[in-house]
């Protein structure tokens, strides 16, 4: 058959360079599950590093092109090829609460999706690695005090270790895209629980970095914090300068405070 004809808005650039397929293929270690699933596997340049391991490899692609490609060249893949959009598919349809393993070189265009949808399912999701455009795996990367670091991190990082693994050239890709690439992963911790509410959790995240620039103290106002909690040293600082650890404070606080 035919090659798949690259489409742009389904943000496909396809990797030409055996070499990172079969090296982003190794970046998971098998560890606690028996499937992975290959988000966007296009050609199944990568799928095919992942059908030589021990482990039962499904993919998810939305272009019906490719996965006519996939059905035709990938015998092995044989009723794993879920023909769906992840973002709108109801993954516990293949996997029924089990564990599995995320991979992919993803689509640049809904790559922060992925990784939120990804959060929602971290019960059954003990690995993820990939390829992203290289600002993206390295803000979910990012330690506190930098300009990247963001919501992504705050909220990546408390469930997940994450590692940037190595950066990837433009030219590797037909077409090539106009950004740089950057592998990443992230391993569940062994403890993910955390000690406070993580549906508050996420709303202070998530309203503290709405306002980058201002002091917790006045990006918070909407969460109608007593006058006590706001003197607290912590509501002078701005969110880039709180880890993991002083977000999960900052909530317990709030939560004690009896929002
Ligand atoms: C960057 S390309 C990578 C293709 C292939 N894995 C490779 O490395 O050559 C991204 C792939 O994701 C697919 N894709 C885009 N949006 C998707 C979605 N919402 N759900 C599943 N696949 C998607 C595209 O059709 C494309 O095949």
């Amino acid at each position: 058959m035919e090659k798949v004809k690259a489409k742009k808005h389904l943000g496909q650039h396809f990797l030409k360079d055996e070499s990172i397929a079969k090296a982003i293929a190794d970046t998971i270690n098998l560890e606690g599950y028996e499937d992975v699933l290959e988000i966007g596997p296009g050609m199944g340049v990568l799928t095919k590093y992942l059908l030589d391991k021990p482990i039962n490899t499904y993919v998810i692609e939305i272009d019906t092109e490719s996965v006519t490609y996939l059905d035709e060249n990938y015998p092995k893949l044989k009723d794993k090829i879920i023909s769906k959009d992840f973002l709108k598919y109801n993954i516990n349809e293949v996997f029924e609460g089990k564990q599995f393993a995320i991979i992919g070189n993803f689509p640049y265009n809904i790559s922060t999706q992925i990784v939120f949808k990804t959060l929602e399912l971290k019960h059954q999701i003990p690995e993820f690695a990939g390829m992203f455009q290289r600002e993206v795996a390295q803000r979910i990367c990012e330690k506190k005090g930098s300009k990247a670091y963001g919501i992504l991190s705050v909220l990546a990082q408390a469930f997940y270790d994450v590692e940037y693994l190595f950066t990837v050239d433009e030219n590797v890709f037909i077409p090539p895209p106009k950004v740089k690439s950057g592998v990443m992963r992230m391993r569940r911790k062994e403890d993910y629980s955390l000690p406070c509410s993580e549906k508050l959790f996420f709303t202070v995240v998530k309203t503290a970095f709405q306002q980058r620039r201002k002091t917790l103290r006045n990006s918070l106002k909407t969460l109608n914090l007593s006058d006590e909690l706001r003197e607290d040293v912590v509501f002078n600082l701005r969110p880039e300068q709180l880890d993991v650890a002083q977000f999960i404070e900052l909530t317990q606080k709030i939560e004690a405070d009896g929002i």
